[in-house]
């Protein structure tokens, strides 16, 4: 990093005299440092201030500047074994200051070896995703800020030219492993026999993840005397596996080992039994009772991320929203942590991604939607709350099929977690509005029905039965709950079912709901399809809330034939509780003459006005009838029109019109009748369905061109170094959508403050309110942030120059 103090002559002073001098104190500087670190004994350190170490000047000013003094547990230990040399393997709870733990002796050992741009790539920092490694290199960027090593980011996305060129300058790199094993094989000048340290943060993770091959393949190319440094939140067999990196005589440093938990003490921890079907509910009446919160809502698969998020972005719980998975485009992501790690109040819908390392500041709550596949990633997941020292409260909403498994899993681990209830006053259902949603956007039904046979899937992948057990999950309902008609096709009968499955075509709900009850064993469900054959009168009354439908069918089933009077008066009474001036309709003939016979209040005597199709309407004042010469306002009048077929002797019936029994048997037995409706039905379905395909895919189409438009303006502007991509650095399953979209909040009118969420949980008690009020109050540095990754590619190519 460029040094603030180098190169900065005061005026009047010719600058060539000084640098001599100051090369000799800087040497000086070192051989003195060298000595203090030879003297130092890892095992008998008190230190407790960084000021207590033997640190370089540029080290110990970048600290400071940082306002970084008193060093946590993990620090105090490790920083002291990694300054003399020793390789380490750090374990210590989420959010206490791994980071520092590991910057400090690479920028240490790197100063001591007075290594300049000439001696080429000195230290190798490996993260499991693009946003820590960000991070990493932001927090390296504050503390190494006044010394001068040329510090960049690898982690994919820009060409690899780009990227080739400076590499070979740089001293020390933050990386994911996929674009730098890429650079390894590709990039002849990339020289990295001279590497003095290895740092692989969150190791278990880059272990989980299936990089395994890609880091033995990277740790390959690397010279084997060297110093290596490995972290994480949660010490498994995994990590020690990690030996085949190998480590010398590594020192284990696990920090809380001896404690009674495995989470931080400031961490409230709690869970909710909610059946699959009302997790949404339970979701969203969260949110609307936590609506001044900094909430991070964790979820499987980015297809669930992509449906909740858009959903709820329509159902406004009054929260800004924001959503975060794998598939979304690097400098999306970086917008989206970027926006949330601003935000005062806001709800971020995540996947793992978000899970493991990342730093959001002020997180009030953690809430696990899908139960996590294991204890670790639960762990990491509260992880993101109550980060150094600070409160924090995390709720896992689970299954009752899901509780027995997963609590066993993390009293092994140490958690401490309580049950706790919903208050039934808060829950609240929002089932009609997304069956009302999906029914309205063929897109959103799209996204449902992928969000739910990628749960399913990842229900099914898991490999802890005991936690998850897909029998036991009340799969039908919880598609209803997703607003779906009918419960998308599953199958998981052998291998390549997966593939199978996501290639499915989608089809008539019913006839789907028996080819889910094939599945193996599924008796039960099988049994239930067989009582539930519906007809599209059922159907129909499932869509009660859905408008013109449900009104038709109400009338119907009320026998209430004359639909036209009746629409009319509907639409006289909706309008009557909305609008003032809509009184006007209630002079309606049958008014005015009920009025008149009645001996009601004298009524001017009426000239009469029409418009076409519609009812009547008596005026009794010239304003009125200037009011209803505007067009548009006589179209309130005409009710809301409905729908006729026309038999072939030219007789108009209601579109959805009961025939008597004598006519219905007349035309055959009702299995064949039955029968022969659902193939039509099907035939139908299938054709919406292309023609929803089809819009989905145009709309697909049009976002994509764009998005290519827009990254070749972002290419002409040409920025600087090199970044991002070209790694499948999580599970990231969806299509991606990139847009970053924050749902409009409730606004607040000055002097009438939106009135204080009531409060969700049975146990919820005022105190625990007002910490909350009073955590978000965190300090944020203010200087010169970089907001956007092109802000960091500016800053790191700062560095080069
Ligand atoms: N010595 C310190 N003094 C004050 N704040 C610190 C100190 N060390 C770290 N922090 C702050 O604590 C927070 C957590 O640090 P960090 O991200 O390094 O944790 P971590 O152990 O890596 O967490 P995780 O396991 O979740 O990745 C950061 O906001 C960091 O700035």
């Amino acid at each position: 990093m460029v040094s603030k103090l180098d190169g900065r002559a005061r005026p009047g002073k010719p600058r060539h005299p000084r640098k001599p001098l100051k090369r000799k104190r800087d040497a000086e500087d070192v051989v003195a440092l060298e000595q203090q670190v030879a003297n130092l004994d890892p095992r008998e350190v008190s230190a407790k201030d960084f000021a207590d170490l033997p640190l370089s000047q540029p080290t110990a000013s970048g600290l400071e500047a940082s306002h970084f003094k008193t060093m946590t547990d993990v620090q105090a230990k490790v920083i002291p074994l990694a300054l003399k040399g020793a390789d380490c393997l750090g374990a210590a709870k989420t959010g206490s200051g791994k980071t520092l733990a590991f910057l400090i002796p690479v920028l240490e050992n790197l100063y001591r070896k007075r290594w300049t741009s000439m001696d080429g790539l000195g230290v190798l920092i490996i993260s499991p995703t693009r946003e820590l490694a960000i991070q990493i290199f932001d927090v390296l960027r504050k503390v190494g800020r006044y010394h001068s090593f040329a510090a960049g980011l690898v982690i994919g996305g820009k060409s690899l030219r780009e990227e080739q060129e400076r590499l070979g300058r740089m001293n020390i790199l933050v990386c994911t492993p996929g674009r730098m094993l890429q650079h390894m094989d590709q990039t002849a000048s990339f020289d990295v026999n001279n590497l003095q340290m290895l740092v692989l943060d969150e190791a278990d993770r880059i272990m989980d993840m299936g990089f395994q091959t890609t880091v033995d393949a990277i740790v390959e190319h690397l010279p084997k005397e060297r110093q290596t440094l490995l972290f994480s939140a949660t010490q498994t067999r995994k990590v020690s596996d990690l030996a085949r990196l190998s480590l010398r005589e590594p020192e284990y440093v696990s920090v809380h080992e001896a404690a009674s938990s495995s989470t931080p003490s400031t961490l409230q921890q709690h869970y909710v039994i909610t059946p699959l079907p009302e997790k949404l509910d339970t979701l969203y009446s969260f949110l609307r009772s936590n609506i001044k919160s900094k909430i991070l809502v964790f979820l499987s698969s980015g297809k669930q991320v992509r449906f909740v998020y858009e959903s709820f972005c329509h159902l406004q719980p009054g929260i800004p929203l924001l959503h975060l998975h794998g598939k979304q485009k690097q400098t999306a992501r970086l917008d989206v942590t970027a926006k949330f790690s601003a935000a005062k109040y806001s709800c971020l819908f995540a996947t793992d991604v978000a899970a493991r390392g990342l730093d959001f500041p002020a997180v009030d709550w953690v809430i696990q939607l899908d139960c996590p596949e294991d204890a670790e990633t639960y762990i990491h997941r509260v992880g993101r709350t109550a980060r150094f020292e600070r409160n924090g409260r995390a709720v896992l909403l689970l299954d009752p099929s899901e509780e027995e498994g997963i609590l066993k899993r993390l009293a092994q681990k140490k958690v401490p977690i309580e049950r706790i209830k919903v208050r039934q006053s808060k829950q609240q259902s929002i089932k009609n509005q997304l069956q009302n949603m999906c029914f309205k956007d063929p897109e959103l039904k799209y996204i449902g029905q992928k969000a739910f046979v990628s749960y399913v899937r990842s229900v099914h992948v898991q490999k802890d039965k005991e936690i998850f057990n897909l029998r036991e999950l009340p799969l039908e309902e919880f598609a209803a709950s997703l607003g779906l008609a009918g419960t998308p096709k599953i199958k998981f009968l052998n291998g390549d079912s997966v593939k199978r499955l996501k290639n499915a075509p989608r089809d008539l709900p019913s006839s789907s709901e028996d080819e889910g009850a094939e599945e193996k064993g599924d008796e039960k469900s099988r049994g239930k399809k067989k009582e539930a054959v519906r007809t599209k009168y059922d159907r129909m009354f499932e869509r009660r809330n859905q408008d013109v439908l449900a009104d038709h069918y109400k009338k119907m089933i009320e026998g209430d034939d004359d639909d036209e009077v009746a629409d009319v008066d509907d639409g006289l009474r909706d309008a009557d509780e909305d609008d003032d001036f809509l009184t006007v309709k209630r002079r309606g003939y049958a008014d005015d003459l009920a009025e008149q016979i009645g001996g009601a209040a004298p009524v001017p005597k009426p000239r009469l006005v029409t418009a076409v199709g519609a009812e009547p309407i008596f005026i009794d004042s010239k304003r009125r009838e200037k009011l209803l010469k505007s067009k548009k306002k006589l179209l309130k009048f005409k009710g809301k029109g409905t729908k006729l077929v026309f038999d072939d002797d030219g007789n108009a019936h209601a579109i959805y019109e009961l025939e008597d029994e004598g006519q219905f048997r007349e035309q055959g037995p009702a299995e064949i009748q039955r029968s022969k409706f659902v193939e039509e039905e099907k035939e139908r379905v299938k054709v919406a369905d292309a023609v929803d395909k089809q819009l989905v895919r145009e709309k697909k189409r049009e976002r994509k061109e764009k998005r290519k438009a827009r990254e070749m303006a972002e290419r002409e502007i040409g920025d600087e170094m090199h970044v991002e991509l070209g790694t499948p650095d999580d599970e990231g399953l969806d299509d991606g959508d990139d847009s970053v979209k924050v749902a409009p909040r409730r606004v607040e009118v000055e002097g009438h403050p939106q009135k204080r969420a009531k409060k969700w949980f049975e146990d919820d008690s005022e105190d625990g309110a007002k910490r909350v009020k009073k955590r978000t109050g965190r300090i944020i540095e203010a200087t010169e942030e970089p907001e956007t990754l092109e802000d960091l590619e500016a800053l790191a190519s700062g560095l080069l120059g």
